[in-house]
């Protein structure tokens, strides 16, 4: 299994820096990872940019894989994204998008290609969907389509943002169940962007926190998800408790100063980057 390590990546827009330093990994493959953070905070030009989208300067590795020299077809081969926005309501049937999808990355020969395009529907609940056009179909069973199009292309690394945002409760948590199966039977990187830190919390293996442009967390979940964290990101006074069944949940009392959060917690240098705690 191929693990992704990047950084430090440094990106701009113009002359502002939008990603300052970023360091990510190594994720191993067989895990989600989530991308945490505020508005703004750099999440969608992070991912794009792994998936090669957005130019940035710093090394990007996946195993033994430069994917930072790699030009856009070979990459295609190894990164799947899915962008925020959901899928255009095109005339065309699900099925087909899926098809047009996979020839663009090369991943399949055309004779398996129908199949594997079957198979990842089905996996996903929506195979009642495959000869729907996207211009008839409501804004979360585009975003189902956008998941199929992109699982079915088997990537080493996938990179999703947001994919749950248009999804009703019970399709979150399973797309999640499919994209824990997919994730570990494949051996898969899966880096997702996600504002639900309770989902996060439960159904990812680690997270990387980020706040204008730079990493303020990164580990195991429960070490990134915290109330210390939480108030230098977001400046909300935030509680983890755990429900009776266990599941971990996030409790927000209130709002705080954010800069001062983020004064304190500069004060104590660069402890949060490397050893968050939970306290
Ligand atoms: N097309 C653009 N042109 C100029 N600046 C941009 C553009 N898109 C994003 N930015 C800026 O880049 C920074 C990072 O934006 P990005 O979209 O990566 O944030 P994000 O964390 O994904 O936010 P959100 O949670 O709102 O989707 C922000 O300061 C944003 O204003």
């Amino acid at each position: 299994m191929m693990a992704l390590q990047a950084g430090p990546l440094t990106g701009r827009r113009g002359r502002r820096i939008v990603l300052d330093s970023i360091e990510i990994g190594p994720l191993e493959g067989g895990t989600i990872t989530s991308l945490l953070g505020p508005n703004g905070s750099g999440k969608t030009t992070l991912l794009r940019a792994l998936a090669g989208l957005f130019p940035v300067q710093g090394p990007m590795w996946l195993g033994p894989h430069d994917l930072g020299g790699m030009r856009a077809p070979e990459r295609a081969n190894y990164c799947a994204y899915m962008p925020q926005t959901l899928p255009p309501p095109i005339h065309m049937q699900a099925l087909e998008t899926i098809l047009v999808s996979m020839r663009a990355s090369g991943a399949h020969p055309d004779e398996q290609a129908f199949d594997t395009a079957i198979d990842t529907l089905e996996r996903l609940g929506i195979a009642d969907l495959s000869l729907r056009f996207l211009d008839e179909l409501s804004g979360g069973q585009r975003q189902l389509v956008g998941l199929a199009q992109v699982l079915a292309r088997s990537p080493a690394l996938l990179l999703l943002d947001e994919p749950l945002s248009a999804l009703d409760l019970r399709h979150q948590f399973e797309v999640m169940a499919v994209l824990r199966r997919e994730t570990e039977a494949r051996g898969m990187v899966t880096v997702m962007v996600m504002h639900d830190l309770g989902m996060a919390l439960r159904r990812t293996d680690s997270a990387v926190m980020l706040a204008e442009g730079r990493v303020i967390g990164a580990g195991a979940v429960e070490n990134v998800v915290t109330p210390t964290i939480l108030a230098r990101a977001f400046g909300i006074r935030a509680r983890v408790e755990r429900s009776a069944e266990g599941d971990s949940l996030v409790l927000v009392d209130g709002v705080s100063n954010i800069s001062e959060e983020r004064a304190a917690m500069d004060n104590q240098s660069d402890h949060y980057r490397s050893a968050p705690s939970s306290s």
